[in-house]
């Protein structure tokens, strides 16, 4: 991933009015706010090929969208973009209503978290210094850890349920229980927003459900999250709009009954689909078809 790293400590960082209005304060009322995450427009290119072309989507607090699309459709790109680790071409990524780039890596940080994709290259870290890394690294000041980020990092643990893990080494876990570990990580760091890339990839259905029902918590007490879902029957059934993207671009956007539509996702994933409700859980429910099927 290429990409602008811009770590350290930033002059117009640390102040604590600063950290007041970055940091949590929830219970505001967030009606008149410009949206958590805005993208606008967005060209991105990677390895000399343009992977975003034109995107444009928002999430405001409150908001869970989902972001779905085919293999390469450039939903990894997006999240990328959105949090500051790649770089953009064109267009404008707004958090809060700042762009993206008049923000320092610290501000990012203090307004959005990243759950990125379970990847099996982890350091010798203990489980518990991995989440408080969510929380100190950039949100709360270098270096020193308060009780209140104890007591973050705490909850965060109990929340994902990785506390039974807590001095383990994250590289004596298994995929689905190091996936947690990243959540918990970005719980801890408890931003207005959330950016998850696969968050349930690596996950049993029990964890998948508990995950996005965390997520899903998380939105209903005030947070704004973009999370990127390949299981649209998963999606459709936590988030309150989906994005379909295929080929870098939007090609649907709107309720999961809106967007998850035969022809959308035939021509999205080049698959004939059937779309039925599905009364257990009140959601459409995705099938695909083979060619013999009716
Ligand atoms: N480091 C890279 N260099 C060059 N091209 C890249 C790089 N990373 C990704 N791409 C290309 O960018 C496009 C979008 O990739 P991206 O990972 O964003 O897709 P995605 O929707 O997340 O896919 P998936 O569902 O498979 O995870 C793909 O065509 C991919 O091959």
């Amino acid at each position: 991933m290429s990409g602008r790293e811009d770590a350290g400590d930033d002059p117009r960082d640390g102040d604590a009015s600063r950290d007041a209005r970055d940091h949590g304060d929830q219970d505001r009322d967030h009606d008149n706010e410009p949206p958590m995450i805005a993208v606008r427009d967005l060209v991105v290119s990677r390895g000399g090929e343009r992977v975003l072309d034109g995107v444009s989507l928002s999430v405001d607090r409150g908001e869970l969208v989902g972001l779905v699309g085919p293999n390469g459709a450039g939903k990894t790109t997006l999240v990328a973009a959105c949090n500051g680790t790649l770089g953009i071409d064109g267009g404008a990524v707004e958090l809060a209503g700042t762009d993206r780039r008049e923000l320092s890596q610290r501000e990012v940080a203090r307004r959005v978290a990243t759950v990125p994709q379970e990847t099996n290259t982890a350091f010798e870290f203990p489980v518990e210094s991995v989440v408080e890394m969510g929380r100190t690294a950039y949100v709360s000041r270098f270096g020193t850890t308060t009780e209140a980020d104890r007591e973050a990092v705490r909850r965060a643990m109990e929340r994902a349920e990785v506390a039974e893990f807590a001095d383990r080494s994250v590289t004596t876990l298994s995929g689905g229980e190091r996936q947690r570990v990243l959540f918990a990580r970005a719980l801890a760091a408890e931003t207005p927003g959330l950016l998850l890339d696969e968050p349930t990839a690596s996950l049993d259905i029990n964890h998948q459900i508990r995950t996005l029902e965390l997520v899903r918590e998380a939105v209903d007490d005030g947070k704004a999250a973009l999370a990127a879902i390949h299981d649209l029957n998963l999606a459709a059934r936590v988030c309150d709009r989906l994005v379909l993207l295929a080929g870098g671009e939007v090609r649907a956007s709107g309720t999961p009954r809106e967007v998850l539509s035969d022809d959308a996702l035939a021509e999205a994933f080049g698959v004939r689909a059937a779309v039925n409700d599905d009364p257990a859980v009140g959601s459409p429910m995705v099938t695909a078809l083979r060619e013999e099927d009716p």
